[in-house]
């Protein structure tokens, strides 16, 4: 009777399936809706669908967990019920479930709605995080006006300590109703590897050294532009590195560049010159995935896609996102774009989500996802990998027509990447580490803002500006925090990305380890299809089988590998071990005298 059983499970399967697309369609429209008008009517809707949402689940997975699915033969409804008998948040009780909710939407509203006084101009009070908190980042060399931002803007956000500290508390309480230990472990459950951390912690310290070349190198920098603000051999202060978080260094580039002196390899003034819009940045993002072969975007994203922020007065949460509306027709990007270099490749990273979701939206809705959550954020960074090649940027008119190349610019170029992907690595790895000990009870409320600066000087090697305290609740100053959203998928990200890029380039014969005319870091796979094929491959298995199949499928073996992040970068850490050593200047740093109490 276990044949009879698994028919009737098929049968039983397209119907949950079904009803799941329905259901996720009417939550995301109710969830849009509010992110892009952040109204209390617009709460109340996207709470009442979220519960109703949450109760539906509850029902089905009543009749799941029924069915004798570990004994069935077929594979592929074996895995289904795997994932469907997991319950999720919906587990909680209605009206923790509900709480819940409003917490997490109510922490990202302060932080969508936050706004700080202008530093020269104390009466206007409007400045929003975006753009004109990340402008001031971008572009001010003033570190009074820095400390001023990152201090102003980190009293605003910090309100949420409490909130937080019961979202913390219900996420567990969730965790442990589907028989977690605790939310870290239904987080990381994602992954299906039982050593999952230590796999990163591993990656973490094959790359460490290239982290620390960079490193030393900016901070040698910083001191020459800003003096002893900036200590020889101590942590960086992280208000002077271009970034609100300190997480991307690329705005430091335009000072710190190895071989001053050379073009520029600003993109932005060209774009301006050239009157980019953002909806021309999005078509020429979609251009390069169809030279690939890949999908174009469909009708409705570009009739339904909130491309710039709204003028109309409206509060909206402007962090860059991508949508799957689960019905095969409707998906759309919101960003609040600005027209620079910056944003036109988190059009290609926001893209890239758009495309991964055409290529498996024949899939049921339970394999709708990436093959980790690490695999949909390096998809369109694998296509910024080629647009930021100089090649790239002349072929597509973004750089100056006279622009000639040479070795010492392309080191030039590999080192603005570096101080985007390289510096990043620390700051993608602690903020997951982080939660991870405050969900399992290590890190305790008393001590979050104190073990957080503990973590950025230890990975990171940076400081704040000021003296800190548990009155301050730094990490609610970044996003994913208070939006519930996890982070160790980007670190994971920021190293397949360099293994898809890799296997890309050599499909495209743009990359041959044994031709040094064709060096990874100068790859540029544009308009070829059999990249493209080679991809959408892998893409078209959303989260079907296990991800190291489709690590296989894509790269020929099945793991996560810093190898090729480190080979495209080699040329750059050669060149700066010779700086540094030149220099003198010190690798690694000494402990902060910033105090946190
Ligand atoms: C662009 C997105 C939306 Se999925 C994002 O959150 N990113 C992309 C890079 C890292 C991370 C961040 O901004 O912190
Ligand atoms: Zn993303």
């Amino acid at each position: 009777e276990i044949e009879e059983e698994e028919l009737r499970a098929r049968t039983f399967m397209q119907i949950i399936d079904s009803r799941d697309a329905t259901l996720s369609n009417k939550v995301t429209l109710a969830s849009w809706a509010y992110a892009s008008n952040l109204t209390e009517e617009n709460l109340q809707y996207q709470l009442k669908v979220s519960a109703e949402a949450a109760k539906q689940i509850k029902e089905d997975w009543q009749e799941i967990i029924k069915y004798n699915w570990r004994v069935f033969d077929d594979g592929d409804l074996k895995r289904k019920f795997e994932k469907y008998s997991i319950l999720g948040v919906s587990a909680l009780p209605e009206e923790k479930y509900s709480k819940r909710e409003k917490i997490i939407s109510d922490m990202e509203a302060v932080y969508a709605k936050a706004k700080i006084c202008d530093y020269k101009d104390q009466e206007r009070c409007d400045l929003a995080l975006e753009p004109e908190i990340t402008r001031v980042f971008e572009t001010s060399r003033d570190p009074e006006e820095l400390k001023h931002a990152w201090v102003e803007w980190r009293k605003k956000t910090r309100i949420v300590r409490d909130l937080y500290k019961e979202y913390v508390d219900l996420s567990n309480e969730a965790a442990r109703l589907n028989n977690f230990t605790d939310y870290t472990e239904m987080w990381l459950d994602d992954f299906e590897s039982s050593d999952f951390r230590q796999q990163v912690q591993k990656l973490w310290e094959q790359l460490k050294p290239l982290y620390l070349q960079i490193h030393a190198y900016v901070r040698f920098q910083l001191r020459k532009k800003y003096g002893d603000i900036v200590s020889e051999k101590g942590p960086i202060p992280a208000h002077l590195l271009g970034n609100m978080w300190a997480q991307v260094w690329e705005h430091v580039e335009g000072f710190s560049q190895p071989f001053p002196g050379k073009v520029k390899l600003e993109a932005t003034p060209e774009m301006v010159k050239q009157n980019y819009t953002p909806f021309k940045m999005f078509k020429l993002a979609e251009e390069f995935f169809v030279s690939l072969n890949l999908s174009a975007m469909p009708p409705l994203f570009w009739e339904r896609s909130i491309l710039e922020k709204p003028n109309d007065g409206r509060e909206l949460v402007c962090h860059a996102s991508a949508w799957d509306f689960y019905d095969g027709k409707d998906f759309r990007i919101k960003q609040c774009t600005q027209v620079n270099e910056g944003d036109l490749y988190t059009a290609h990273h926001e893209m890239g989500h758009i495309q991964y979701y055409l290529q498996y939206k024949h899939q049921p809705v339970i394999f709708r996802k990436g093959a980790n959550s690490g695999f949909h954020e390096a998809v369109g960074d694998v296509m910024s990998l080629s647009v930021s090649t100089t090649k790239h940027l002349k072929k597509i008119g973004l750089l100056d027509s006279d622009f000639t190349e040479d070795p010492e610019v392309s080191i030039n170029n590999l080192y603005k990447v570096g101080l985007d992907k390289i510096a990043f690595l620390p700051f993608g790895y602690l903020m997951d580490l982080w939660r991870w000990d405050v969900f399992s009870g290590k890190i305790t409320p008393d001590e979050y803002n104190c073990k957080w600066w503990e973590l950025r000087e230890k990975y990171q090697g940076v400081e704040p500006p000021t003296n800190r305290s548990e009155e301050d609740f730094d990490p609610a100053a970044k996003y994913h925090i208070v939006a519930n959203v996890p982070y160790i998928r980007y670190f994971v990200s920021f190293i397949i990305q360099f293994q898809f890029h890799r296997a890309l380039c050599e499909k495209a014969d743009q990359y041959d380890p044994n031709d040094p005319t064709k060096k990874l870091h100068e790859c540029d796979i544009y308009q070829s299809a059999a990249a493209g094929n080679a991809l959408a491959n892998m893409l078209q298995m959303g989260s079907s089988k296990p991800w190291p199949e489709a690590m296989k499928e894509l790269t020929g073996q099945p793991n996560m590998d810093a190898g090729a992040l480190l080979e495209y970068f080699d040329p750059l850490l050669k060149w700066l071990k010779a700086e540094n050593k030149k220099n003198g200047a010190f690798i690694g740093w000494e402990s902060s005298n910033k105090k946190c109490s």
